[in-house]
């Protein structure tokens, strides 16, 4: 497995001081993916997809559960050893964190930085080391004219995918994206897209996407987790999600029984039964 979350909750810093009961973002998640697995994340704003993708991220710590992720509860290691554990994945942001003054070039090359040292970095600040690994990276976004623009000239669309071809020239096994599309037109919607599942299906890496555009993670997809109040709603396979199911996912009509895994022979949506939890320690 790449990753397994084993009956999962996660409370955000600020929910957790204001001591709200019932406050957590997700609660009770359980969720496996192998190698190469393409998976999209569905469900109503506030359903807690960007915690899943945070919390795959390392970026934050559950408040119950188990993660495991390249065979490590990252929450056992030294700060350093979950350092190294997270060159392993890339999380793109729906709103990737340029800083606007930056050259696009550096903006991209950021993506190698896990793979830098301090030198190296500070070295492509002043002259970009990999400058054709950008260009090349661009190009598949249709942004190489870019190459040398300053962030804060191009537009969100641009913004968006210049974070992608972030991703693109990470090193990562598991890509984690949220909202990829969020604001691109349908047609440059479609080409991201593929770009992504090209790219995750030539490295055998793992992607997990969130996505609003629904239709498209039906068609596009071959596994749709739907999450909604910070639970898995469905787990399966696309052609096993109906049109019922999403209407219950959005609408709130109770159609779609909470926690329902599939568990085929490609392993994939596995339930795991070890519901050890443990006091956070982070
Ligand atoms: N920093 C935070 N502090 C406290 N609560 C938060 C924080 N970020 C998110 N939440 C809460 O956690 C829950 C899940 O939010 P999350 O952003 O994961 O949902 P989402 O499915 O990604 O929504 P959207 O589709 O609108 O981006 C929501 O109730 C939200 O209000």
């Amino acid at each position: 497995m790449i990753f397994s979350l084993d009956h999962l909750s996660v409370r955000h810093p600020g929910a957790a001081a204001s001591g709200a009961n019932g406050a957590s973002a997700l609660r009770d998640v359980t969720l496996a993916a192998r190698p190469g697995e393409q998976i999209a994340l569905i469900g109503p704003s506030g359903a807690g997809k960007t915690t899943l993708l945070h919390t795959l991220a390392v970026a934050l710590c559950p408040s119950q559960g188990n993660v495991t992720l390249f065979d490590n509860d990252p929450w056992e290691l030294s700060s350093s050893a979950r350092h190294a554990l997270r060159s392993r994945l890339f999380l793109a942001p729906q709103t990737p964190p340029l800083p606007p003054r930056q050259r696009v070039v550096n903006a991209v090359l950021a993506g190698l930085l896990p793979q830098w040292s301090i030198w190296q970095a500070l070295r492509s600040l002043i002259k970009p080391i990999a400058p054709v690994a950008a260009f090349e990276a661009l190009a598949r976004f249709n942004l190489q004219d870019k190459l040398y623009a300053r962030v804060d000239r191009l537009s969100g669309g641009e913004r968006q995918r210049c974070g992608m071809a972030r991703l693109l020239i990470s090193k990562a096994q598991l890509l984690l994206v949220d909202e990829p599309l969020s604001a691109l037109d349908p047609t440059l919607s479609l080409q991201t897209l593929a770009v992504l599942q090209q790219e995750a299906g030539a490295r055998q890496a793992t992607l997990v996407c969130s996505l609003h555009q629904v239709e498209l993670a039906r068609t596009h997809f071959p596994r749709i987790v739907g999450l909604r109040d910070g639970a898995i709603m469905f787990d399966l396979p696309r052609e096993q999600v109906t049109d019922g199911m999403i209407d219950a996912l959005y609408r709130g009509v109770n159609e779609v029984e909470s926690g329902t895994h599939f568990d085929d022979e490609s392993g994939v949506g596995l339930s795991l039964t070890d519901s050890a939890t443990y006091t956070p320690r982070c």
